[in-house]
């Protein structure tokens, strides 16, 4: 009997410029749910080579630091992911504008970065998409924030929403919003590891085994999610349900209230907004540099 391969969703080359933390996880997603061929995904680096080895063997994916290899493929690639640092975007994007061509889209994960500064950086009116996706997007279990520049078509649109959905939720927002959303899923993960490993440490403490104490901590924090998820109950009335009056539960929370742990995590998301912010302003300084240098 011929078996048949079902094809997958996005038939494009997609250039990760950056072979990071960020882009893996979003290609392992693609290749995990078949959205991409390995084939059709080139990974890029500045130079480490033993990264790109790790990659190639891992997922089958090509990757390159070769500089001119890499302008080949940046040249060509339909849709090219920017994923650098913050600190690396301008030089990566001031190099990117000349050898475009119109109708390559970018897709951004860089936060802070702007599409007004992206498409300056370029010196070129290029189709943006500016993204902010997290690293569970490796699992497919991600949220990433969406807004396009106007000059994305309809079907870019949609080859980009098929990229991210396939790697968890997707929502499309203001580009204004992208901050306040980077402070909430961009950066969440981290504050909920943080909080596993205080519980982790906590239940070592108490004697408990590192296993036991990891497994029992990850179950927990499994279960709350999926019942705020599937009960659709509010979280505040969940949080009830498991604190019996002048119980240990209330006692726990009231440690926590007097450390203000709900206002010191809207702090702790604002702050995070308000460094996205930081670093799409010193991003652009270096757009306001260019502009000099061409008026000089
Ligand atoms: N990590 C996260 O949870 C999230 C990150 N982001 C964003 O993703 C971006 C990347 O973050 P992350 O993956 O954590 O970073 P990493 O430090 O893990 O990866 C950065 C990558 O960029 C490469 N790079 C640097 N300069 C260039 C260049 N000029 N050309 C090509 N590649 C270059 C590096 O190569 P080399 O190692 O060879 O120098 C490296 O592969 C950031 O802008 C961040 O804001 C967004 C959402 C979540
Ligand atoms: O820490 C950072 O800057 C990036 C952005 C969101 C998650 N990591």
């Amino acid at each position: 009997m011929c078996q048949q391969t079902a094809k997958p969703l996005i038939q494009d080359q997609i250039v990760f410029h950056g072979a990071g933390s960020m882009s893996e996880a979003i290609v392992r997603g693609l290749i995990a749910r078949s959205v991409v061929h390995a084939d059709h995904i080139v990974m890029l680096n500045r130079s480490n080579s033993e990264r790109l080895a790790e990659l190639r063997s891992r997922y089958g994916v090509t990757g390159s630091n070769d500089p001119a290899q890499k302008d080949d493929y940046l040249a060509s690639a339909p849709i090219i992911v920017l994923a650098m640092k913050p600190k690396d975007a301008a030089a990566a994007l001031r190099a990117l504008g000349p050898i475009l061509k119109d109708n390559q889209l970018i897709v951004s994960v860089i936060a802070g970065l702007s599409i007004r500064t992206i498409q300056g950086l370029l010196g070129r009116k290029q189709p943006v998409v500016r993204t902010m996706p997290n690293t569970s997007s490796s699992i497919g279990l991600g949220a990433t924030g969406i807004a396009f520049s106007k000059e994305v078509s309809e079907e870019q649109r949609r080859l980009s929403l098929n990229i991210f959905e396939a790697v968890g939720i997707t929502a499309v927002i203001d580009e204004e919003r992208m901050e306040t959303l980077t402070g909430i899923s961009g950066s969440g993960p981290a504050y909920i590891y943080y909080m596993m490993e205080a519980m982790i440490a906590a239940g070592i403490r108490g004697g408990l085994t590192k296993e036991q104490s990891a497994e029992l901590t990850i179950q927990t924090v499994l279960g709350a999610a999926r019942m705020v998820q599937q009960t659709g109950e509010e979280p505040a009335a969940l949080r009830k349900k498991v604190t019996s009056p002048g119980g240990s539960t209330q006692a726990a929370l009231e440690v926590l209230d007097k450390g203000n742990f709900f206002e010191t995590i809207i702090a702790a998301v604002s702050r995070c907004a308000e460094r996205s912010r930081e670093m799409g302003a010193a991003l652009d300084q270096e757009l306001a540099k260019d502009k000099e240098t061409e008026e000089s």
